[in-house]
């Protein structure tokens, strides 16, 4: 009896544990490929403007997450989903709108950057510290994150020595050596090779059980499916859809069906 109050109770107070509030991202890019930070735009060392292309990738975004949420994030190529994530993460700033988490979310996948002059070993004590551990806690975890990586010896290498397949395995470890409240998935199941991939999404499940919320970006609606609890699919930078995974996965399969006749 008491539990069954406390389970309503419970679901009444929905804590929301992320906030996206009409997001706005807006990459500037010269024609010549080059990519513009900010500030340099006008009267900078690149001040010819006329050749400043925008793109704008995500373009009024909202919604609200609430605990115990596992959301899976749909859409075709380009369609800004990355973006998205990379821009809850704090990675890529953002042009316009607010993003209010209760946690600092993770970021897990292959975008983390890792420093091509230093040791393996050092980049997991930085990497570590980066998202807010203390080097006592990444000192001890220095043996198993390697291990995990399949790189115990070449640790001590400077990582520009590393195959790109290796320093993805690295920054998979480093991300995934502990649960995160908030945790962002971006396709990292497809790192490294076959033996790591089976480790890797054998860790992802853990993770995916103990995180609070997760946000799964994936081209896979098997794993979206089998993930998610709410989906949302994003087309040319807007929210197309929102809500049951089994209906905006049936709508999403749909329209790309459509589209491709
Ligand atoms: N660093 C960048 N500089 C300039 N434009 C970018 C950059 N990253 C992405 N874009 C553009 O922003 C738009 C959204 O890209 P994004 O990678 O977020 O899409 P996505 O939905 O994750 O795509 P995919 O499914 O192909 O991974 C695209 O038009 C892309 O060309």
């Amino acid at each position: 009896m008491v539990a069954t109050k406390k389970a309503t109770t419970k679901q009444a107070e929905r804590k929301p544990v992320v906030i996206v509030d009409d997001v706005h991202v807006i990459y500037k890019v010269y024609a010549s490929g080059k990519r513009v930070t900010r500030g340099q735009g006008k009267n900078g060392i690149f001040s010819k403007t006329s050749n400043l292309r925008e793109v704008h990738a995500v373009k009024g975004v909202s919604f609200t997450v609430y605990e115990g949420e596992s959301i899976g994030i749909i859409g075709s190529n380009g369609s800004g989903k990355s973006t998205l994530l990379r821009a809850i993460s704090g990675l890529t700033p953002i042009d316009g709108g607010s993003v209010y988490a209760i946690a600092r979310p993770t970021l897990l996948g292959v975008g983390g950057a890792l420093l091509p002059n230093i040791s393996g070993e050092r980049n997991i004590l930085l990497g570590g510290m980066a998202m807010g551990e203390s080097r006592k806690d990444m000192e001890n975890a220095v043996d198993e994150i390697a291990k995990f990586a399949g790189l115990e010896e070449f640790i001590d290498l400077p990582m520009r020595t590393y195959s790109s397949g290796m320093a993805a395995r690295l920054k998979f470890a480093i991300a995934a050596h502990r649960d995160h409240d908030i945790l962002i998935v971006d396709e990292a199941l497809s790192v490294g090779d076959k033996q790591f991939q089976n480790r890797s999404e054998a860790r992802m499940r853990q993770l995916r059980e103990n995180a609070g919320t997760v946000f799964l970006v994936s081209h896979a609606m098997e794993s979206i499916l089998e993930t998610c609890n709410r989906v949302i699919w994003l087309e040319k930078g807007l929210i197309r859809m929102d809500g049951d995974p089994k209906k905006v996965v049936g709508a999403y399969t749909q329209y790309m069906d459509e589209i491709s006749e």
